[in-house]
This record gives structure tokens, C-alpha cells and sequence, in this order.
């Protein structure tokens, strides 16, 4: 049966578990490890999809708990998938919604055929069950798929994990079996556990042995220690097949990306260059500024001196800290352009890295110049 994801390994780093991979799907092909934007509602938050083309993303994610809320994954069905919807033609990534559930819906309840769970915009109930997150996937289009999970929170009992673990590869074994378009969109498995590192290998191997054509490490980034979540991931990664994709879902600020890539992950996503650029904060090579601070009001050089973005090249840290304080539009637009053109160029520079034999030499150096503290 033909494949709509394959994953080749180009190369392993000698002295981390980094790998330089390449990810060929139906909607372009994708150099790992990848920073992926999120783009809930069908938009990375401000940003064009020519924009994003132009800062070069290769694929984007969304999330099919948001759509099928609004407008409705019929109506996404018809307009031609979100590639036709969102006139995207780079690859889709979607989530399976369980999450989203748990961390925004109401009422919820959690039984091993699914959940039932209010709307947040306007309470109206939903249930969701592998099969009919399947459906909706399917609708929507996206060339990589999330299989149905229980994401538990943390911290959480042995037990409630353990149930939820067998839940959650139950799940995924459903959503195989209903799965409609599996030549045209790969189906990735889940792998939860918690902090129990007995049952991430419990979770890893029963999802192996489903044969998926990638695995998302889940569970993390909930409220963890990153200290822990470095240790689960390091634990983890070597169950996995090495010759398929790893995402850890949810990760991260620039630090993760190099840990996460350390430890073996090959896909990334995390709301945060759009989440903070709301605020008015940037992403720069010495660290975040918060572009309010009144230092900034008469700083005529660019956001980052070193980042070659279009808004770097074109606009003052003084013209973009009065947009943000005059609340202007244009001032949201133009730190998400900068933030995620940050996150993609970062990526690049770790793949390059990897290719030259120095990933952790420019890890250190990265850390050197990143610090962390508010600027
Ligand atoms: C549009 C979009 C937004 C967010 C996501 C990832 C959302 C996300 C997590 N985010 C932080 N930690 C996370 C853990 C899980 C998880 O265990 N399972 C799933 N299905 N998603 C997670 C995917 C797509």
C-alpha cells in the first residue's frame, strides 16, 4: 500500500541521539528536525499563508476540537480540505482533539469509548470516539493525522495513568481500523506513560507493534518540570523505531528545541512566538525583549541585528514598541512574523549543525548569547 509519509535518516550525530532527517509527504517535503507554527482555527495567528511561505514553513498544524466546533469539518470538506480552505498548499498537520478537550472544553466525561464534553463557545455537547475523530481528520485533510489519546494531567496517580495508557493504544488501535484515506494521510500514534518510565516503554512498544508511519511523544509539557520532561523524552526515544519520525507535542521555547533535538525528536510545535508576540515580546538571538520597555521607545536598530526577516530589514525596535503601546494591529503582525521566522530560522541552524558535525558546539553557543533573562 502506498505510503503518504516516508522518513529517510540522513545522518546521526555522533555524540547526541540528533538526527538529520527528511520527511516526504503528499504536500511537500520536510527537512527535520521541524519547527511546525500552530494554526488552531485554520491561521497561524496574523499571518498569511504567502507570509509563511516566504519565511519558510513546510508544514503548519491545526486542530481538529477548534474545527469541529467552527466552522465545522463539513464545511471544511467542501471548500477542498484546509489546504483548500486556508489556500495552504504546504503540508497539514492536525491534532486528534482530546486535548483540546481536556484543557478547554466543560462538563467533560471520559469513558473507553470516548468523551462527551460541552462546547466552550456555546455549551452545546459533543462526544468524541476514535471513529468519529477519524471522520473529521479525514474531512479536514491533513497529510499527517493525530490518533484519539487521553492526554492525563500532571501530576497524576500511577494508576489513572496506567488506565489511561491502555485507553489511549485501545484508541489508537480504532482509529487504524476506521481510518478512510490512509494513502493519502499518515496516521501517527501517541505515546503517553506519564512520568512512569516502565509505562512509556509499555506504550511505545504496544504502538509499534500497530506499525505506524510516525510516533508523537505525548504527556509532556503539561506542567512537568522540564528537568523531568528531558528525562521521559531521553527514556523514550529509544524505544521508538529509529527510521520513523518522532514529535514531541506541545514543545518548545528555543531551549526545548535543542534538548528535544538532543534526545532524539525530529518534529516540534509550540504556540508560543504567536502566543507571546501578542504581548509585544520577541524572539532574539540575546534572549526575549519585551518591546514595551521603555528602553526601546527611542532604539532605532533592529529587532534582532542578527536575524535577516523582512521586518528586521525593514522596521526599528522604537517604530514596533509605539505600534504595540498604540495597540496597532500592524504591531502584532509584524512580532509574529519576526517570532516565527525566529523559530524556523533556529531549526535551520540546528539542522546545519547536525549536517557539520557540531550540533552541540552550537548548542553552546547558542546558550551563551540566548541567556535567559528579560530584556
Ligand atoms: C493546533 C495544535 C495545537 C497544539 C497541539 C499539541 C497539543 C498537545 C500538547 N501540547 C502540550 N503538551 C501536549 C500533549 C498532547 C498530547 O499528549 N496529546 C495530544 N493529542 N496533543 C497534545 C497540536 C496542534
Amino acid at each position: 500500500m502506498a505510503q503518504p509519509i516516508r522518513f529517510e535518516l540522513l545522518r546521526r550525530d555522533g555524540h547526541s541521539q540528533a538526527r538529520r532527517g527528511r520527511l516526504t509527504t503528499p504536500h511537500g517535503v520536510i527537512e527535520t528536525p521541524v519547527f511546525m507554527p500552530v494554526g488552531t482555527q485554520a491561521t497561524v495567528k496574523t499571518m498569511a499563508p504567502w507570509e509563511l511561505k516566504e519565511i519558510g514553513a513546510g508544514i503548519i498544524l491545526s486542530n481538529t476540537y477548534h474545527l469541529h466546533l467552527r466552522p465545522g469539518e463539513q464545511l471544511i470538506d467542501r471548500a477542498g480540505g484546509l489546504h483548500g480552505f486556508m489556500n495552504w498548499d504546504g503540508a497539514v498537520l492536525t491534532d486528534s482533539g482530546g486535548f483540546q478537550v481536556f484543557s478547554l472544553a466543560d462538563l467533560r466525561k471520559i469513558t473507553d469509548d470516548g468523551v462527551s464534553f460541552r462546547s466552550h463557545l456555546d455549551g452545546s455537547s459533543h462526544s468524541f470516539t476514535p471513529e468519529s475523530v477519524m471522520a473529521i481528520e479525514n474531512a479536514l485533510g491533513a497529510d499527517i493525522i493525530m490518533a484519539f489519546d487521553e492526554c492525563p494531567p500532571y501530576p497524576a496517580t500511577r494508576a489513572y495513568v496506567e488506565t489511561s495508557l491502555r485507553r489511549t493504544v485501545d484508541w489508537a488501535q480504532r482509529c487504524k481500523a476506521s481510518h478512510q484515506r490512509p494513502e493519502e494521510q499518515g496516521l501517527f500514534g501517541i505515546v503517553q506513560g506519564g512520568e512512569f518510565l516502565d509505562l512509556r516503554k509499555e506504550a511505545a512498544l504496544r504502538l509499534i507493534d500497530l506499525d505506524f508511519p510516525g510516533y508523537a511523544i505525548g504527556g509532556l509539557s503539561v506542567g512537568e518540570p522540564k528537568p523531568l520532561m528531558y528525562d521521559i523524552l531521553a527514556y523514550t526515544t529509544p524505544w521508538l523505531p529509529v527510521d520513523k519520525p518522532r514529535y514531541l507535542m506541545g514543545v518548545g521555547s528555543p531551549d526545548d528545541l535543542f534538548e528535544g533535538v538532543e534526545r532524539g525528536v525530529d518534529m516540534f510545535d509550540c504556540v508560543l512566538p504567536t502566543r507571546i508576540a501578542r504581548n509585544g515580546t520577541v524572539l532574539t538571538s540575546e534572549g526575549k525583549r519585551v518591546m514595551k520597555n521603555a528602553r526601546y521607545s527611542d532604539d532605532f536598530l533592529p529587532l534582532d541585528p542578527d536575524c535577516d526577516c523582512r521586518v528586521c530589514k525593514t522596521f526599528s525596535r522604537a517604530y514596533i514598541r509605539h505600534l504595540i503601546k498604540a495597540d496597532e494591529v500592524l504591531g502584532i503582525r509584524l512580532t509574529s512574523y519576526h517570532n516565527v521566522y525566529f523559530m524556523l530560522d533556529l531549526m535551520k541552524r540546528i539542522r546545519q549543525s547536525i549536517e557539520a558535525d557540531r550540533f552541540l558546539g552550537y548548542k553552546q553557543e547558542f546558550y551563551e548569547r540566548y541567556g535567559y533573562n528579560e530584556k
